[in-house]
């Protein structure tokens, strides 16, 4: 077994008492802490405004594994982080391309450090490694790394949505994106959908063709592309849950519940995360089910995300609006229908309040898996199990079908799946939990990366390619 090369723009080098929010570092940190290996990418940190270009990778071992991160100036992260990621390729694979917004100035930094990170990485890779790169960030890495003559097996997962064709070539250098996906030896997509998407992209594009053993050849190059959803630890997950008694907060947080039903969601403070939806959900919901006024409450915790990209500013403020409202109007002296909490919660936490839940509420617009609707899941004491009432628009929805599948456009439709939810016999509960609980404890995040890690291993070492990917002129 080849040593393991691990890419991802966030690395999250453990720091006590800081746990990570957002399910990349999340799936990665058991994987990698099982298998061991090398995990590069951005610190997470400013470089002084005239420190010029980092030359090295900062080295940290823990656990079995490297930690080789590199600072970022202000500029390379406005442009490459909260610019072409997240202001271009974010929103538009979320099928928001509303909110899109495209520079050639941004295009541009995405490259720079695309670049940069290959030329810090390649001194830390031996001629067997395997490189495995994540996310929307770094497609053009392999692009860069070969075109410095890195030979090795290289692989790269997608772990937010592979947007349709009519959305995708929005995008103006999508061609130059989906050739940068060519230089990878397996591409990895959440869903079948998203592989389906792909293919229809390549057809129509006429860049290449699907071989018969399932193998794609694009531009010229054979890739194997196919869908491994990632998934969670869930027995770990479960185990802790079921500890949970002895957890603080989880504790004083059911005291002070009394004896009401809890409701819960929890999500990054994201717009694909169908935040404002779901409450307006819950605000219809207890006005056409009075009765559950005062029988339950409503958690939602939802850690600030992405602050310095605007669009996100203005979600935090329509939802802390929207939370106020719904406050304001039915609150009583002795009741608070929603408690919005915009922190970060540990994990252990996080384990014992989805298993003390009635209802989970995972109702994205658009999401490439999300961990959450696994963790929920995991957590349920198998007597007792709540209802996950999960967007048909998560990756998730694709395996996960005991959930009370709902569409978070439809704010009516899902205000009645909340009410279905809170009245669900224990049988129905039971048999719905059990199907789910099965399907993640098989398709675990041990079985994603083995699967991802084999299909990388059979395929044959690519030969380099010629020159860089261009950016848009
Ligand atoms: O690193 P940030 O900008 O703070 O954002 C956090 C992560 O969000 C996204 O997570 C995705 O990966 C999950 C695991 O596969 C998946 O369940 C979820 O649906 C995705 O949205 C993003 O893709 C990561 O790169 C970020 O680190
Ligand atoms: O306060 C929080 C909020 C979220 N998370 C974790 O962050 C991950 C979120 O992953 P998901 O795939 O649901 O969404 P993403 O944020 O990656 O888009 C899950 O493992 C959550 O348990 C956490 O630890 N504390």
């Amino acid at each position: 077994m080849s040593r393991l090369v691990v890419v991802s723009n966030r690395v999250p080098v453990p720091t006590p008492g800081t746990p990570p929010a957002g399910g990349l570092a999340v799936a990665l940190s058991g994987a990698m802490k099982a298998r061991g290996g090398l995990w590069f990418g951005w610190s997470g940190r400013t470089l002084p405004p005239d420190a010029g270009e980092p030359r090295a990778a900062e080295l940290t071992e823990s656990e079995g594994v490297t930690y080789a991160v590199v600072d970022l100036s202000e500029r390379d992260l406005d442009d490459y982080y909260a610019g072409f990621s997240n202001r271009m390729l974010w929103p538009l694979f979320h099928y928001r391309m509303d909110l899109t917004e495209f520079t050639r100035v941004n295009l541009a930094g995405y490259h720079r450090v695309n670049r940069l990170f290959s030329r810090l990485l390649a001194p830390q890779i031996a001629a067997d490694d395997a490189i495995w790169v994540h996310d929307y960030h770094l497609i053009p890495l392999a692009a860069e790394l070969r075109s410095i003559g890195c030979k090795n097996r290289m692989g790269f997962f997608l772990h937010i949505p592979f947007p349709p064709p009519d959305i995708l070539t929005v995008l103006p250098n999508h061609a130059d994106v989906v050739r940068s996906l060519a230089a990878y030896d397996v591409v990895g997509f959440q869903t079948p959908i998203d592989v389906e998407n792909f293919e229809t992209y390549v057809r129509r594009e006429k860049i290449g063709r699907r071989l018969p053993d399932g193998r794609f050849v694009v531009h010229g190059r054979t890739v194997r592309v196919e869908a491994y959803p990632v998934g969670i630890e869930t027995q770990t997950f479960a185990d802790v849950a079921a500890a949970s008694e002895r957890n603080a907060l989880v504790r004083r947080t059911k005291e002070s519940l009394g004896d009401r039903k809890l409701i819960i969601g929890v999500d990054r403070l994201d717009y694909s995360k169908g935040i404002a939806e779901r409450i307006q959900a819950f605000e219809t919901f207890l006005l056409l089910d009075p009765e559950w006024r005062g029988r339950c409450t409503y958690l939602q915790i939802t850690p600030k995300s992405r602050g310095e990209v605007p669009e996100y500013a203005a979600m935090e403020r329509e939802v802390a609006g929207l939370a106020g409202r719904i406050n304001g109007t039915f609150s009583e002296l002795d009741w608070t229908p929603l408690r919005y909490v915009n922190r970060t919660v540990g994990r252990n936490a996080l384990a014992g309040l989805y298993r003390y839940a009635r209802v989970g509420l995972v109702t994205p617009l658009r999401d490439g898996m999300n961990l959450v609707a696994k963790e929920f899941v995991a957590a349920q004491d198998p007597e007792n199990p709540g209802v996950l009432l999960l967007s048909r628009f998560a990756g998730a929805a694709s395996e996960l079908d005991g959930a009370l599948l709902t569409n978070p456009y439809d704010v009516d439709g899902t205000a009645g799946s909340i009410a279905r939810a809170l009245d669900m016999p224990l049988e129905e509960r039971k048999d719905r939990w059990s199907s789910m609980f099965e399907r993640i404890l098989e398709y675990d995040v041990a079985w994603w990366c083995r699967s991802f890690l084999d299909a990388l291993e059979n395929e044959e070492a690519a030969p380099p390619q010629a020159g860089r990917i261009a950016a848009v002129s």
